[in-house]
């Protein structure tokens, strides 16, 4: 395949609520003769955004599946893959990341797989900028800033809310974080659709250069051991870890040199992208497939592998092997020696091992909270509540989103936050489809239960 024959793609990226729906809207609903898919990454358990993108012939798929900068590039590459399978539908690809992450592994991810590099090219990455919260983001996300630095088209958008002064400094900031950038202005993200689409603008080696960690992957797992074991039943036993649960994929046929671990870590991040099976104690564990294990009884716990043939097999464990005493055992050897001299000589031993360090530290604050309630609201109730709970806790609540159905209104109505702002607009008529709420907050420091109180209280 020629470089000409790649589907072009632009990342857009920006913090919570900066305005790349609003982008993406405006570059759906204009006459650009593309065919575009759309892929959504979308942060917690409720799918808003798919919502919030215009009807339009585009194809809207979504990925949203635990730590975004560990798992985003197996998701990823899963949904390319599907995107795939549909090729003469589209002609260029848009990812809109959330807001949330670094844009750094979904760009990667346009490198490091040869399946997807042979497909897609990257054009560039479009960084949305919210004029009115940037300085406060910065200070408090390092993927914020991330997203600056990643830009090849600044978008400083929401001009409306800030003066022209505040808007120059602010400008002069964003060139000092990011020199290679153009900077464009917006209202509403209204940019002309050449400022961002079809740039050629990523520059692999310019990224490499001011960036050498770039091609550094981050992966969904912290451990591999890889054993040589004959055909037989073997037990794979753990203790009580910090988790209740842990995922694994264990790979059949793994060498152990660097770059068999490394084409082994490649195929376990595609499949650390399948929903995981959870496995209770006692449960053979299959090869080659994303599980979970249950961990959260007392003590000790065997699952069982079993093997046909023999082989090495590599374990991909979600957390380090220290952190479970992960060990794994003959289990025929382990019975008879068990019953003579009480010696555990099944134990096998790993050939080698290896510990995969992930660069970058989870914020675990930061959760998304998902309120889905069946009924219509009191509007007023709800505005009141909405009023007083982000004047208090605005600071640490980043974003609000949601679907509202207000009683009396046969409309649904959009709800819109960032930090303090709000606002709620009516959208499409309910026609036959079941009246309903969502709605999501993201931030620090929420206290779910009481959230949910006071959303009920404003039910009528
Ligand atoms: N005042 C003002 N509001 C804007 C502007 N652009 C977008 N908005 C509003 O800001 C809110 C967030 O916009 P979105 O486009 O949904 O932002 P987003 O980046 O997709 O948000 P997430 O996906 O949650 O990160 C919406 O209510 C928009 O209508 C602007 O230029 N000025």
């Amino acid at each position: 395949m020629t470089v000409e024959q790649k589907v072009p793609v632009t990342i857009l990226t920006g913090f919570l609520g900066s305005g790349k729906t609003t982008l993406l809207n405006r570059i759906l609903s204009e006459e650009h003769g593309k065919r575009i898919a759309v892929i959504e990454n979308e942060y917690g358990q409720v799918g808003i955004d798919q919502g919030l993108v215009i009807n339009a012939d585009e194809e809207v798929f979504e990925m949203s599946n635990g730590c975004i900068c560990c798992t985003v590039r197996g998701d990823l590459i899963r949904v390319l893959g599907n995107l795939m399978k549909r090729r003469d539908k589209f002609d260029y690809v848009l990812v809109e990341t959330t807001g949330l992450a670094d844009p750094g592994p979904v760009a990667q991810t346009f490198f490091m797989d040869d399946e997807i590099r042979n497909e897609f090219s990257l054009d560039g990455i479009v960084t949305l900028v919210d004029a009115a919260h940037i300085d406060q983001q910065l200070g408090r996300s390092d993927e914020s800033s991330e997203q600056v630095a990643f830009a090849d088209v600044l978008v400083l958008n929401k001009t409306d809310l800030v003066s022209d002064e505040s808007l120059d400094i602010l400008e002069s900031r964003l060139r000092d974080m990011n020199r290679m950038a153009r900077v464009v202005r917006s209202k509403q993200a209204k940019v002309s659709i050449d400022t961002v689409l079809n740039l050629s603008a990523f520059d692999l080696d310019q990224v490499l250069k001011r960036r050498p960690t770039f091609l550094e992957p981050e992966y969904p797992f912290e451990w591999t051991g890889v054993f040589s074991l004959e055909k037989g039943r073997y037990e794979l036993s753990l203790e009580e870890g910090p988790d209740p649960t842990m995922s694994l994929v264990v790979l059949e046929d793994q060498g152990i040199d660097e770059a068999a671990l490394n084409a082994g870590a490649e195929s376990c991040v595609r499949l650390y992208a399948d929903s995981a099976e959870l496995l209770h104690p006692g449960s053979t564990v299959p090869l080659e497939k994303h599980v979970s294990l249950q961990l959260q009884s007392n003590g000790r716990k065997s699952f069982f592998l079993e093997l046909d043939n023999p082989t090495h097999i590599g374990l991909f464990t979600q957390h380090t092997a220290e952190e479970f005493d992960i060990k794994v055992s003959r289990l025929d050897t382990l019975i008879a020696k068990t019953e003579s001299d009480g010696k555990n000589d099944a134990l096998v031993q790993p050939e080698t091992e290896r510990t995969w360090v992930a660069e970058h530290e989870h914020d675990d604050e930061v959760r998304s909270i998902a309120i889905e309630r069946i009924g219509d609201v009191d509007p007023e109730k709800l505005n009141n509540w909405l009023s007083r709970l982000l004047s208090e806790k605005g600071v640490d609540i980043f974003r609000t989103k949601g679907f509202i159905s207000y009683a009396g209104e046969s409309r649904r109505m959009v709800f819109q936050g960032v930090h303090m702002l709000f606002t709620a607009q009516p959208d499409k008529e309910w026609g036959n489809e079941p009246r309903h709420n969502q709605l999501v907050f993201i931030g620090r420091n929420l206290d779910e239960e009481e959230m949910c109180r006071e959303f009920d209280k404003c039910l009528v």
